[in-house]
């Protein structure tokens, strides 16, 4: 596994799958990659079917282009793996997966390959590195009593989550993963039917029993002051604050109440800090495979909504517009050092805030998915775009 320490704090990959099965008599956009002083730059060019050559090209913004050939674990290697240090002495890695519907973001981040370790998604390798190193701590710590190591009694380190032990020894995960992918949301999009209508956050945080006792509070509170309830029974974020003034003032009571609670569960987390063992306690990667981004506009009609799309997927796509344009802006506040960082424009910004606040000493990587297909021109066109946006933002940050 590389070690290095990385300098920028916010880097931005391209990943160029290859013609799927669906695409086989698809004929290959031409592009060609030019290498600057840190980064590449990407052109482009096709010609369509009206005979229209099209050329685009990006500018110097990305920290690597993969070729079509690489498979998860050597993106693996080269985008995740250099950050484990950073992990292990508990640091916050974001890396979000963004492209088109069916250019390979889930293939990148969750894989679709359990057995193989070469097609292994992000997360599940990143989980398996993570187990490797914390069993050592444990075995080094308390060597006759660690097999696995994540059952042990308190104090020692532990990865949150049910986990599965298997025969062999072998720590499962995936069962509680995959049982949270059911319930995403699918519909159709202007390049396949199973589209991914909603994001997908995965976090693997490395904590010990009293911070997951002391962290259960928070996040029970932090929920309960977000979320309310729809008739239908859906649980959505609540922007407005209640009109009727009874209401208002038991709202603010209860607020009061949440905010003492949470003080008290803020500083018992501030304890196990303090007192901790480990550097790598509240360590933490964050896997973010974003909705389709078919639906991106940035206002100048660029977006490539399918026609086959009913009236809800329509609202989605909005939704998933909205949720992508404020991600990019809260990149972007924060290369700039803005002091106020956009995190409420949009649910997915909301949902990320802690994980970028926390990010302060670890780093942040985009990974940007595309289909070779000539056929996608506009859609990767868009996708670079955005990651050009996204990229130039983490150029800033490092300066
Ligand atoms: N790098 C790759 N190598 C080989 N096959 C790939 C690669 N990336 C994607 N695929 C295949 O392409 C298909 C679509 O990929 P995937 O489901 O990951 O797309 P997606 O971007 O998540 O789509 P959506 O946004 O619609 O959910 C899958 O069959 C996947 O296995």
């Amino acid at each position: 596994m590389a070690s290095q320490h990385l300098s920028s704090s916010f880097k931005v990959y391209v990943r160029r799958r290859p013609l799927i099965t669906s695409e086989s008599s698809a004929s290959k956009m031409e592009r060609s990659i030019v290498q600057h002083e840190t980064n590449q730059s990407i052109s482009l060019s096709s010609q369509s079917s009206s005979n229209r050559s099209r050329t685009w090209k990006s500018v110097a913004s990305f920290a690597q282009v993969f070729v079509a050939s690489a498979v998860n674990s050597h993106v693996f290697e080269r985008v995740v793996a250099p950050t484990f240090p950073q992990v292990m002495d508990g640091a916050t890695c974001n890396f979000f997966a963004y492209g088109h519907s069916g250019s390979g973001k889930t293939h990148t981040i969750v894989g679709y390959d359990y057995e193989d370790d070469q097609h292994l998604g992000m997360w599940l390798s990143a989980a398996r590195d993570l187990f490797r190193a914390v069993d050592e701590i444990n075995v080094k710590t308390r060597p006759r009593e660690c097999s696995h190591g994540f059952s042990e009694p308190d104090g020692q380190t532990h990865i949150r989550g049910q986990t599965e032990i298997l025969e062999s020894g072998k720590v499962r995960l995936r069962k509680t993963v995959l049982a949270g992918l059911e319930m995403r949301k699918t519909g159709s999009s202007s390049v396949h039917d199973k589209s991914s209508r909603t994001h997908v956050v995965l976090e693997l945080e490395v904590i010990n029993k009293e911070l997951l006792e002391a962290r259960c509070n928070i996040y029970l509170e932090e929920h309960k002051k977000s979320l309310i309830r729809t008739p239908e029974g859906q649980f959505i974020y609540d922007p407005e604050r209640p009109l009727n003034k009874r209401r208002i003032d038991a709202a603010e009571a209860e607020k009061r109440e949440d905010e003492t609670r949470l003080k008290v569960a803020e500083d018992a987390v501030a304890e196990c800090f303090k007192t901790r063992r480990y550097p790598c306690l509240g360590g933490k990667f964050v896997f973010v495979d974003l909705a389709g981004s078919d639906h991106f506009d940035q206002g100048n009609g660029t977006s490539v909504v399918g026609p086959k799309q009913t009236s809800q997927e329509r609202l989605q796509g909005r939704q998933i517009n909205t949720d992508l344009f404020a991600l990019k802006e809260v990149v972007r506040a924060r290369a700039l050092n803005q002091a106020r960082i956009p995190f409420r424009s949009s649910p997915l910004t909301m949902v990320l805030r802690s994980h970028f606040l926390a990010t302060n000493k670890g780093q942040s990587a985009m990974i940007l998915t595309v289909s070779p297909s000539e056929a996608q021109f506009t859609a990767t066109m868009n996708t670079l775009q955005y990651g050009n946006l996204v990229g130039i933002a983490g150029e800033t940050t490092q300066k």
